[in-house]
This record gives structure tokens, sequence and C-alpha cells, in this order.
């Protein structure tokens, strides 16, 4: 023992294998400031733009590249839409992402459905399933109306990125002429008697409104055997939506329809370490039961021009580190202890 007081131990000196970064809800519309629905929280829809720009510097500046950006979904709002202005507040967002020269994964939330039909999504730069691997993205994504925009990718090897896509059930987004369109609507109905489907007064499943949205059958056997193959592989999986799974790590209102489903899926395959998801601008986290971790991103729109709320994923073989900025809090995150059995 040499005793030195600036002696390191291994851990500290150990360099994360990769890093990426995350943000979330940006909401950008070159509107004035605003509130939310029910006039607690402000809107700074200008704000979220310089708070983006000020992120993409921060990120360019960090002495390991990021390896790719995770954008949790609603990156312009709705607001967009009536302005006539969704085309060009993209352009204007993305325009900042392209600064970093690194590769951006795009998650889908409700705002892209104000602004955008499933068909343009699939058209647009929003659709970044090319960064997946094409052999096991769904082939017929792009051309299929009735299919979901979900992809994986390996960053590093032996780890893996999953997207899912939260409104594959919703009435919002799905073409009404559609078979999801027709069963969304009937289990909101049949959840949800309110006039203005968009309320949760009263319901004793707030979550069910038509903001929010859910996941296939077709999309839960799809992410089965994604997870299958992870699993045999003894890799570590990232999963990521825009609406949050687990309760204690958000507002019961902002839960994806069938949560209990998608969470009970993931606990089953050893593979899965972390659930990353958007939506809630409040942000929130808790390990579940089987040890993985829920981490709901604060979002960009309701956080003040002073502060910030992205973060950078440090990861490790036995660890990530989640290093935040502004609202968020930094967290060092263990991967439950894993064995796979399964296969
Ligand atoms: N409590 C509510 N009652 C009725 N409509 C609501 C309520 N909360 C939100 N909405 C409507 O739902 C849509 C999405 O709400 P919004 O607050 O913009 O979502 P987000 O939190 O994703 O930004 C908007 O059209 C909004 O007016």
């Amino acid at each position: 023992m040499s005793g030195l007081p600036e002696e390191k131990s291994l851990d500290e000196c150990q360099e994360p294998l990769f890093t990426f970064g995350v943000i979330a809800d940006i909401q950008y519309a070159d509107k004035d400031d605003g509130y939310n629905y029910v006039k607690t929280r402000i809107r700074y829809y200008r704000s979220s733009l310089s708070l983006l720009q000020d992120a993409a510097q921060d990120w360019a500046s960090e002495p390991a590249q990021p390896a790719f950006i995770l954008q949790l979904g609603d990156i312009i709002d709705g607001f967009n839409a009536p302005l006539k202005t969704s085309e060009t507040s993209l352009a204007k967002v993305l325009a900042e992402f392209e600064k970093l020269k690194i590769p951006v994964h795009h998650i889908w939330g409700n705002h892209e459905f104000y602004n955008f039909s499933r068909k343009n999504l699939m058209e647009s730069q929003l659709n970044s399933a090319h960064l997946g691997e094409a052999e096991v993205t769904p082939a017929e994504g792009a051309s299929d109306p009735e299919s979901f925009y979900a992809y994986h990718f390996s960053p590093f090897p032996k780890f893996r990125l999953l997207l899912i896509d939260s409104y594959d059930l919703s009435v919002i987004g799905r073409d009404p002429t559609s078979h999801k369109y027709g069963k969304s609507l009937k289990v909101l109905k049949q959840k949800n008697k309110n006039a203005d489907l968009n309320s949760p007064a009263g319901l004793e499943d707030p979550r069910f409104v038509s903001f929010n949205g859910g996941v296939s059958n077709d999309q839960l056997n799809w992410i089965n055997s994604v997870l299958q193959t992870a699993d045999k592989n003894e890799e570590t999986v990232m999963v990521a939506g825009h609406l949050p799974i687990y309760p204690p790590s958000t507002d019961p209102i902002c839960l994806t329809w069938n949560f209990l489903e998608v969470l009970a899926l993931l606990q089953s395959h050893p593979s899965v370490v972390a659930y990353f998801s958007g939506h809630d601008h409040d942000g929130g986290y808790s390990q579940d039961t089987c040890g993985i971790h829920h981490i709901t991103f604060n979002g960009l729109i309701e956080t003040p021009p002073s502060s910030q709320a992205f973060a950078t994923m440090e990861i490790y073989e036995d660890r990530m580190e989640l290093q935040g900025r502004g609202l968020i809090p930094n967290r060092t995150l263990i991967y439950r202890t894993r064995q796979y059995t399964n296969m």
C-alpha cells in the first residue's frame, strides 16, 4: 500500500468504453413563451433552441467524442402545425445536431404526429432507422402503413441500443382507416369516457388519453426476438421510447398504455439494463424490482433559459455514469446481476 494521497483506484483511472448524449422534448417553436395545458409550467419555445446549441457545444468539447446522440422525441412543438412552420422549425433544430457531425438517433413522440403524418416521418430525416442494423430492422418499415418505427444497433461490441415505438397503437399518427387506428380508438374509448379524449379528468387510469399510445403485439413479438438474440450473445441492452413504462419513474398520466406488458417483456430478458424515456418534462428515475434502471429525462421545453437539461452517458463494463447538466442529476447506475439462463 503506497498511501499516496493522489493515488487513484483502478476504477477511477478507467476510461468509459464509449459515451453518448441524451436530450428530450426540445419542442422548439418560433413562438413567445407560454404554458402547459394546466397552466402550471412555463414553456420556453424559442429558448429550447439556444439550450440545444449550448448542449451541442458541450458535447463537441468533451474529451471523448460521444458515439451518438439519442433524441427522445418531441423535437418540435405541435404549435408549429397551425403556424405552418413545421418544416422550417425542424430544419433549424436538425441544423444544430448536424453541426456535431455524429449520428443522431431520433425517437418519435406525440408532437412529431401533431406536425407530420407517419408516412412523412418515415420519409424524413427523423427516420434514423438506416443507422441501425438493416437485417433486423423491420424490412417492410417504410412501405407498410401498419408497421412500427423501431430498430436497434450496437455502438460497441456486446452493447446494444433498442429504440421502440410508443405510438404504434395510437389515434395520433395512425391513418383513421388503418386497423391499428380502429383498435387504438376502441381501447381508448373503453378506458376514457370523456368527450375530449385528451382529457384525463376522472379517469382511474389517467394514461388512457390521446396524447399517449401503446405497443402492438407485432412490436412486442419483434422486441422479444431482438432481445432473445441479445440474451444469447450475452449483450448489455438499453431500451428507449418516448413514453415511460415504470410508474415510480414518472407521473402516471405519462405512462405507455400497456406499460405492464412492455415492462414484463423487458424484465424477462437478462440483457436489458436500462429504459430511457422523455414525455414527462419533470423527469424521474427509479430502479425496478428486477434491477432495470428507468430514467425519464427532463424536457428542454420547460427548462429555464438559465439552466440546462441534457446528459452524457458514460458506459463501462459494469455500470453507466449519467453525467447530467442543469436539472438532470448525476447518477451511477450499476447493471443488474444477470444470469443468462433462458437461452
Ligand atoms: N388535461 C388535459 N385536458 C385536455 N387536453 C389536454 C390536457 N393536457 C394536455 N392536453 C392536450 O393534449 C395535447 C398534448 O398536450 P401537451 O401538454 O402539449 O403534451 P406534451 O406534454 O407532450 O407537450 C395538447 O393538444 C393539449 O392541449
